[in-house]
C-alpha cells in the first residue's frame, strides 16, 4: 500500500486537501472520493473528509511563480475553478516557496492570487450570463426565472451558479430544494446553487453585504463557502438592479469574503485562508 503526504486547508470553512502533483496517486477520481468523505475519510483538521483535493503541481522557476491546479471534487469530478480552492493554492505555495504572487493555472484560465498578511486575493475572470458561458440549454439568458421552484439568476464566475434572492437563507431548506435545481435540464453541466440575502453593511464595509450559502455541485451538499459563489452573488446582483456598486462583503457560514464585479475587467475575491493539518493518505493500488 503507498502512502502519499497531505496538507489540510480551509478558505473561510470550504476545505481541501492538498497533494502535490507529482504523488504516485494512479486513480485521483477514487482517492477523492474515498479521503473527502466526511463520513469515512481522512480525520484531520476540524471536519472529517474535505471539499475536494487539490492536485498542485509548483513551478518556482517561472517570474511571477506558477501552480498548475486540478480540483477533484468529491464525487470524483474535476472542477473549472474553484475561488477557495485557488486562495489556498496561493497560500500552500508562499508556505513552499516563500514567494508571495503566483499565477493559478486552472481549466477555466489563469488567475493571479496575490497572498497577503490579511488573507489571499484571486482574480475570478470576467462573470458572465452567456447561455453558452453558462453554459444553459437555451439561446437566451436567465435572469429572475424559476428553475424548480427557485427564481435563480444563472451566471458562470469559472463554474455555472444559480443565484437566489431570498429574505432569509436560514429560512430555506436548502439540501431539500437543490438538488432539483442543481440537475434541471436548463444547466447542461449542472450548476452550482447559491442563496443570497441582503444585509446591512457594517461599518468597515466596502459596498454592499449579503450573506450567502451555496449548495455545491460535485460535492452534492452544502459547503461552509463557496468562492465562486461568492463573486456570483454580486454579479447577479448587479445584473438584476440590485446595486450598482461594484465592491461586496459576502459571508457564507464559514467566514467573510470581500468581492469585486468592476463593470469591466476581472472580479476579484479575498479572504482568509487556514492551514489546518497535515499527514500521509493511504493510495489504493
Ligand atoms: N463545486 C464547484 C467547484 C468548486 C467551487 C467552490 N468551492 C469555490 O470556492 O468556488 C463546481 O463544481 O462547480
Amino acid at each position: 500500500m503507498t502512502a502519499v503526504e497531505f496538507v489540510k486547508y480551509h478558505g473561510t470553512g470550504n476545505d481541501f486537501l492538498v497533494v502535490d502533483a507529482s504523488a504516485p496517486v494512479p486513480d485521483r477520481e477514487a482517492f477523492a472520493v474515498a479521503h473527502c468523505d466526511r463520513e469515512t475519510g481522512v480525520e484531520a483538521g476540524e471536519r472529517r473528509g474535505a471539499d475536494g483535493v487539490l492536485f498542485l503541481d509548483l513551478d518556482v522557476d517561472a517570474d511571477p511563480a506558477r501552480v498548475e491546479m486540478t480540483l477533484v471534487q468529491p464525487d470524483g469530478s474535476i472542477a473549472e475553478m474553484c475561488g477557495n480552492g485557488a486562495r489556498c493554492v496561493a497560500s500552500w505555495a508562499a508556505e513552499r516557496s516563500g514567494a508571495t504572487e503566483f499565477v493559478v493555472e486552472t481549466p477555466a484560465g489563469d488567475r493571479r492570487a496575490v497572498v497577503r498578511d490579511d488573507g489571499v486575493q484571486v482574480e475570478m475572470g470576467r462573470p458572465s450570463f452567456a447561455p453558452a458561458d453558462v453554459p444553459l440549454a437555451r439561446e437566451e439568458p436567465l435572469v429572475e426565472e424559476s428553475v424548480e421552484g427557485l427564481t435563480v439568476t444563472a451566471v458562470n464566475t469559472g463554474v455555472p451558479h444559480a443565484v437566489a434572492f431570498v429574505d432569509d437563507v436560514d429560512a430555506v431548506d436548502l439540501p431539500a430544494i437543490a438538488p432539483a435545481v442543481r440537475h434541471a435540464d436548463v444547466f447542461p453541466e449542472g450548476a452550482n446553487v447559491t442563496l443570497a440575502e441582503a444585509v446591512d453593511a457594517e461599518e468597515d464595509d466596502k459596498g454592499v453585504r449579503y450573506r450567502q450559502r451555496t449548495f455545491e455541485r460535485g460535492v452534492e451538499d452544502e459547503t461552509r463557502a463557496c468562492g465562486t459563489g461568492a463573486v456570483a452573488v454580486l454579479a447577479a446582483a448587479r445584473r438584476t438592479g440590485r446595486t450598482d456598486g461594484e465592491s461586496a462583503v459576502v459571508s457564507p457560514p464559514g467566514g467573510d469574503l470581500r468581492v469585486t464585479v468592476p463593470d469591466d475587467g476581472s472580479a476579484t475575491l479575498a479572504g482568509p485562508t487556514e492551514r489546518e493539518a497535515s499527514g500521509t493518505l493511504e493510495v489504493e493500488p
